[in-house]
């Protein structure tokens, strides 16, 4: 079943008048050959009226329809070469819009999507078919109307010289159809089968090429190891490719050679029939020129009808990445979200298990922030910091229980407001090999570009400003070696940039996951000393191994394998002597021991 009005209307959202100009054309385009070939024919006839007659003052007339049938070339050319512009500019807008098209939709899809394997199965073949299917369509779509007025026109015309030919021109296309077809089906069916494989040997080829993992893929000498896993996969995708061709060029040999017999046959009887004098000459050279353009023009006809067909079956994968539906996404008339909070956040009772497992990660967690409270989360690897700080962030929802902010659940907010209005700093923060500038920049994007003045007070708040001073082109180094004059800077660097981020905008709530555990000593400590007041009026959660900075908080929670084990301020949990007081006493004597030993 074709449905191709999905796909038309791509094409000309793209490009509309590029789309409706190469229609146009491709329609002129399509009469042309006709009217050539009729003036064949007016030419032949007139030329043996000519020879017989003996009179070379007819001639003249023969000599004018030379000279139209010469112009009618001509255009031809021109309309190709004009067509041939405009599929190739079509073509690419239609890329160009497809790929933006893709590109939006990853975005607005939830996290758990990323975490799913099927989602890059999905993504990859939409990547692959998404950017040409739609184009391809369009012109298939041309092409199959443009072959068929011009077949209407031949076939008109062989079926009024006998209607043996018609048969035989329509017999002799069918078996190429066939094979078509067929290997259309079998050939979706194996690309469906191999993406996974394909994506692995993407994988193993980035990992040898890219940077991230130059560095131990040496010193672990991974190199060959990795090359050889890709060849391998590579050698599997390459000989089940090459047995559906080799099936596929077979077929393909035995129906053209099916087509050869008819046309030669049909050929032998036009033959017969002019030298038999049931044809004129004219006749005879208009039949095997209609019979050859007729054959092109029924196989164009019929071979864009197996190209839409394949078109719709592949551009469907495209279709499956579109169809995706986001879960995460704002409520009907979501509230707004308050400048400043009034009262707070609250975890009330919320579990969590992460999306394809059944396992929670969290369990009946109740806490209370208060208005302008920072409040530390502590525990052990694996116990869930960070997936609170992601739930608090709303990069996924409870699957249990709620979250609320001023009395209102988390759920019911705009969420491009509610993100507007918190800092966060994630575990695993972005580098982005852009310029210092862009990359504190990004925090908040409604900074003026040429607004130096906010981006140095968020790098100074996080501790970056000297070390990027000190850079060659200060704020203005492009930061990564991915680009030209790009410079690598270090770990405990990129994260004071990133911490930038979270100063770069004037958001009420603040969410840092260890937000400087690739400091210096010096460094942390400067930030932390200063983290109360940066933070002040702030409410919010600062996750971290280091009791400097959570013994400050207004509030500490201790996280035990998914569950609250305890809470309180610094002094009532050192009372308490339980986790908390266990672990703080550790720290210390691990610092005092250090100190001994200096
Ligand atoms: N994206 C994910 N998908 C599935 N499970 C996850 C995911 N992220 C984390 N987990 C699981 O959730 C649990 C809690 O992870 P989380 O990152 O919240 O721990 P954490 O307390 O921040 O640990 P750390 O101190 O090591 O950063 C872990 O056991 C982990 O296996």
């Amino acid at each position: 079943m074709l449905r191709l009005d999905r796909a038309v209307l791509f094409v000309f959202r793209a490009a509309p008048w590029i789309s409706l100009a190469a229609l146009v054309l491709s329609l002129i385009s399509g009469l042309l050959p006709l009217a050539g070939l009729y003036l064949i024919k007016l030419i032949v006839d007139g030329l043996t009226l000519v020879v017989q007659s003996g009179d070379s003052g007819d001639f003249y007339p023969v000599f004018y329809l030379v000279v139209l049938a010469g112009l009618v070339a001509i255009a031809q050319h021109l309309l190709a070469s004009l067509s041939a512009y405009l599929a190739s500019s079509q073509g690419m807008k239609v890329s160009d819009y497809v790929l933006d098209v893709l590109h939006k939709k990853s975005v607005e899809l939830d996290l758990s999507f990323y975490e799913n394997p099927k989602y890059y199965n999905t993504l990859y073949r939409a990547q692959q078919e998404g950017p040409y299917r739609p184009g391809k369509i369009v012109s298939g779509l041309t092409n199959v109307f443009q072959n068929f007025f011009s077949l209407l026109a031949i076939g008109g015309l062989l079926l009024f010289l006998h209607w043996g030919f018609a048969l035989i021109l329509v017999l002799a296309v069918l078996p190429s159809l066939f094979v078509r077809f067929m290997f259309s089906g079998i050939l979706y069916k194996w690309y469906q089968k191999k993406t996974p494989l394909e994506r692995e040997a993407g994988y193993l080829s980035w990992l040898l090429t890219g940077y991230p993992n130059a560095r131990e893929i040496r010193l672990f000498n991974l190199g060959g190891w990795f090359s050889g896993l890709f060849s391998e996969i590579r050698s599997k995708l390459r000989i089940e490719e090459l047995g559906i061709q080799k099936k596929q060029h077979l077929c393909e040999g035995l129906a053209a050679a099916l087509s050869a017999a008819a046309v030669f046959t049909a050929m032998g009887y036009a033959v017969y029939q002019a030298g038999t004098g049931k044809m004129t000459i004219g006749d005879m050279v208009m039949f095997y020129q209609a019979f050859q353009r007729g054959m092109t023009h029924l196989k164009g006809f019929f071979e864009g009808l197996a190209g839409l067909y394949e078109d719709n079956l592949f551009i469907s994968y495209f279709y499956d990445f579109l169809d995706l539906q986001t879960e995460i996404k704002d409520v009907d008339n979501p509230s707004e979200f308050p400048d400043s909070l009034k009262s707070g956040i609250i975890f009330d009772n919320v579990s969590f298990a992460y999306p394809g497992s059944e396992e929670k990660v969290l369990k009946n967690i109740s806490f209370e922030i208060k208005k302008g409270e920072i409040c530390a989360v502590l525990g052990e690897n694996g116990a869930g910091k960070s997936t609170i700080a992601r739930l608090l962030s709303r990069l996924y929802d409870p699957v249990e229980g709620k979250i609320e902010i001023d009395s209102v659940n988390l759920k019911c907010y705009k969420i491009t407001e509610f993100r507007k209005k918190t800092a966060v700093m994630l575990q695993d923060f972005a580098k982005y090999h852009f310029t210092v500038n862009e990359n504190i920049r990004l925090g908040n994007i409604d900074i003026d570009r040429a607004d130096q003045y906010l981006i140095r007070a968020a790098a100074m708040k996080a501790g970056a400003h000297d070390f990027v001073n000190r850079l060659p082109r200060g704020y203005d180094t492009v930061l990564g070696k991915m680009f030209h004059d790009g410079m690598e800077i270090s770990q405990g660097e990129w994260q004071k940039v990133a911490l930038a981020r979270v100063f770069a905008k004037e958001a009420p709530i603040v969410i840092l996951d260890e937000p400087a555990s690739s400091m210096d000593v010096e460094s942390e400590y400067l930030i932390f000393q200063k983290m109360k007041t940066l933070l002040k009026g702030k409410t919010g959660i600062i996750i971290s191994h280091r009791f400097a900075t959570v013994k400050s908080a207004d509030k500490i929670i201790v996280l035990k394998k998914g569950e609250v084990a305890e809470s309180g301020t610094h002094d009532s949990l050192m009372e308490k002597k339980g986790l908390y007081c266990s672990w703080y006493t550790k720290q210390m004597q691990v610092h005092t021991q250090g100190d001994t030993h200096d």
